[in-house]
């Protein structure tokens, strides 16, 4: 579905010097620095797939998504989708792909998101019974009601994110490149939206490719990931075994029916928290049945939990490592 080849994407970026009396000098002798957004990633994603893009701030995944939608052009490299050439933009690659982007809206301002659905209609040419069956399963699911209806400047930050993300679906995109879709939203709305996303990929067999710092979204929708980091490809592969490499601790959280000495529980392992109600402890792997037999014969355990490091703590230390690395081979 999607082949990408030696993707680069660099930016002149003319460089401004501090003071007036430089900057107005550099009006006339400009001087540029290239930004390496993208500096030579390769993947492949096939049919139906849902793969989460992740990297720190400003690694290159907008940009890589921008490029897949055929929205920039690449300085070189290959990018396959579908059997199209994304920055050709014909109109059976656009009918095909939709790119959600979290901090951009596209439904009219002062107008209802009803109109922006008919307007989507009429530019992707989607018969009138298939506009119906599509915008009746999107109301149910999404919940929209009379959301639809109400001028766009007066809903919510929530209601509007699931009307950007119908009006993204009314032509049944096979290809959803989703750009932060949950960002600002609370716990309840994120969860919503990623369970739409989720059935809408298992119901129509369409590919998903994802970028989020919210590592719930990662967790809930991605059995694949591709992580990049200054515009490299630094991780590509299940996001279970990203997760046993970097960190293949266990944690075993209690949860305890009164306080216990710090002494009492740092006696089974590493302390990671612990307060008057609960502890939690990692651990290695091979000690997981030992330290809950134990925890269990020794202390007032109300419930005991195995679960694995959070994916937070996992991607930061995945991005110190790559640091790490960078800084040991540039110096
Ligand atoms: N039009 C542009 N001109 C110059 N530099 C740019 C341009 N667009 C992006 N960049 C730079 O390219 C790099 C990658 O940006 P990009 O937006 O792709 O990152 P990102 O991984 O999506 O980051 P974030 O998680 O912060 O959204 C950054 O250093 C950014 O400053």
């Amino acid at each position: 579905m999607i082949t990408v080849r030696d993707l680069r994407k660099h930016y002149q970026v003319h460089k401004r010097p501090p003071g007036l009396k430089a900057a107005l000098r550099s009006v006339f002798h400009r001087t540029y620095t290239e930004v390496k957004a993208v500096d030579g990633i390769s993947f492949e994603i096939k049919p139906g797939e849902r793969v989460g893009f992740l990297g720190p701030n400003g690694a290159g995944k907008t940009t890589t998504l921008k490029v897949l939608s055929g929205l920039l052009h690449p300085s070189s490299g290959e990018v396959g989708v579908d059997g199209h050439v994304p920055r050709h933009r014909e109109d059976a690659f656009l009918k095909k792909i939709m790119l959600v982007m979290g901090q951009k809206q596209q439904l009219l301002w002062d107008l209802p998101p009803s109109e922006t659905f008919e307007l989507n209609r009429a530019i992707y040419d989607v018969p009138s019974a298939q506009y119906k069956r599509t915008l009746d399963e999107l109301v149910t699911l999404l919940e929209l009601g009379e959301l639809i209806g109400k001028p766009t400047r007066q809903l919510s930050l929530g209601e509007r994110m699931k009307c950007e993300l119908a009006a993204a679906l009314i032509h049944r995109p096979q290809l959803l490149f989703l750009d932060e879709p949950t960002i600002g939203l609370d716990v309840s709305m994120q969860a919503t939206m990623r369970a739409f996303i989720k059935s809408y990929n298992e119901r129509h067999g369409a590919t998903l490719i994802l970028t989020s710092h919210y590592m719930d979204d990662v967790a809930a929708l991605c059995p694949r990931v591709i992580v990049i980091d200054k515009g490299q490809l630094s991780y590509d592969g299940s996001l279970d075994a990203l997760v046993q490499r970097v960190r293949p601790e266990k944690r075993v959280v209690l949860r305890l029916s009164r306080a216990v000495d710090a002494a009492d529980i740092s006696a089974l392992g590493k302390v990671v928290a612990h307060d008057q109600a609960s502890a939690v402890l990692q651990v290695s792997q091979d000690s997981v049945n030992a330290t809950v037999s134990r925890a269990l014969s020794h202390l007032p355990v109300l419930d005991l939990t195995v679960e694995n490091a959070p994916l937070e703590e996992v991607m930061s230390e995945l991005f110190a490592e790559n640091k790490a690395h960078r800084t040991a081979v540039n110096g």
